[in-house]
């Protein structure tokens, strides 16, 4: 029997000896060199770096002169609020910075809490999608200030940004296609927080603020080089020089929002913001994890790396692919693209 498989204008003729020879061949063949591609140049080629093992997204290590045992402790001793996670059986995750009293300030604990429902995430093999969401109808307030003002010591400050650089790092490269969901106020290092996701969808009267100036800062925790990447130099100039408020149709016109939320308050009947948001992310979370996570890799992957880097990483993403159940599944529905 043969299926007439559409892809694009082409037409192909494919076999059903064919499909299983492909999956044979890649699974015996393909998967085992992917792998061991990875496995070599996992000490230091991109591909390991980026991808391949949980937590080498790190950007600082012990080679850096960071100790990340000794930084945990010292931000434990600033206690205050969580950071909480719940993964859905959709694929889809909730990620909530709740520490309402303070507006959703990161205490120190929070920080090392951050970083630990990060790991949990690079080892969610199921997972498809995160949104980012602040407690109590606001996102976060930045950097505790009372933790901020305990920590003034330069050295200290650094170590925290390593830390917190790290953790956003990760949480960025993470396979999974991730939203933050800005309601009320993503100040300072909320506003940097927004830019570790993918996306970032604004509530009505919602504000995204780069404050550091104000607080005679810049960024510390990559919000800076992130920002420069969503919306160009010389809007993030403006942003960071000006300590600008960023409102939803601003934010839309610099291209740092990508959708904006209804306010669920003024009808009784209308969508919470977190299901306005779920039903907006899972026009790119639907199929199957882990053609979700690949695809998420190949554009860190062109997000990150030089082009002759980022087309071996797309090679071997493809490899991991190729063959698999949902592409066989496909061939042999005969899908099309009209
Ligand atoms: C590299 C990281 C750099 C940084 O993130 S530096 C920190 C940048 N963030 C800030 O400076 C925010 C300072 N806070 C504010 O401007 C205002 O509190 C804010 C967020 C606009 C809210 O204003 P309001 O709605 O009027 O509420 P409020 O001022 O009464 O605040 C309610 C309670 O929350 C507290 N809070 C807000 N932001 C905080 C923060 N970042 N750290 C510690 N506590 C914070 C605030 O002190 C107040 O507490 P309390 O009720 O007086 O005990």
């Amino acid at each position: 029997m043969d299926f007439n498989v559409t892809q694009h204008d082409s037409h192909y003729k494919v076999s059903v000896g064919t499909l299983l020879l492909l999956n044979v061949f890649n699974r015996m063949v393909l998967c085992p060199l992917s792998r061991q591609l990875l496995k070599s140049s996992s000490s230091c080629g991109a591909w390991g770096r980026l991808l391949q093992r949980p937590s080498s997204g790190c950007v600082y290590s012990s080679i850096h002169g960071f100790n990340q045992k000794e930084v945990k402790e010292k931000l434990q001793a600033f206690p205050g609020g969580s950071i909480d996670l719940l993964k859905q059986d959709s694929g889809i995750a909730i990620l909530t910075i709740n520490n309402p009293s303070r507006m959703n300030a990161f205490s120190g604990s929070m920080m090392v809490d951050l970083e630990d429902k990060v790991s949990q995430l690079e080892k969610w093999t199921d997972g498809k999608g995160l949104i980012v969401q602040g407690a109590a109808e606001t996102f976060c307030s930045g950097s505790d200030l009372s933790a901020v003002r305990a920590i003034s010591d330069p050295q200290d400050g650094m170590k925290m940004c390593m830390f917190m650089q790290n953790a956003l790092t990760r949480l960025l490269r993470l396979p999974l296609i991730s939203v933050a969901l800005v309601e009320g106020r993503a100040l300072g290092g909320g506003a940097e927080l927004t830019t570790a996701c993918d996306f970032r969808l604004m509530a009505h009267a919602s504000v995204i603020q780069f404050v550091h100036k104000h607080m005679g800062l810049v960024p510390g925790w990559g919000g800076a080089a992130r920002l420069v990447n969503i919306v160009g130099s010389q809007n993030a100039l403006k942003l960071l020089g000006g300590a600008l408020k960023v409102d939803p149709e601003f934010g839309l016109q610099i291209g740092l929002a990508d959708g904006v939320l209804e306010g669920s308050q003024v009808e009784k009947h209308a969508e919470t913001l977190l299901q306005q948001a779920t039903n907006w992310l899972s026009l790119y979370t639907k199929g199957p994890a882990p053609v979700i996570q690949a695809v998420k890799k190949v554009v860190v992957s062109g997000r990150e790396l030089p082009l002759s880097e980022t087309l071996r990483t797309e090679k071997d993403v493809f490899g991991t692919v190729w063959g698999g159940p949902a592409n066989l599944q496909a061939l042999a529905s005969k899908s099309i693209h009209k």
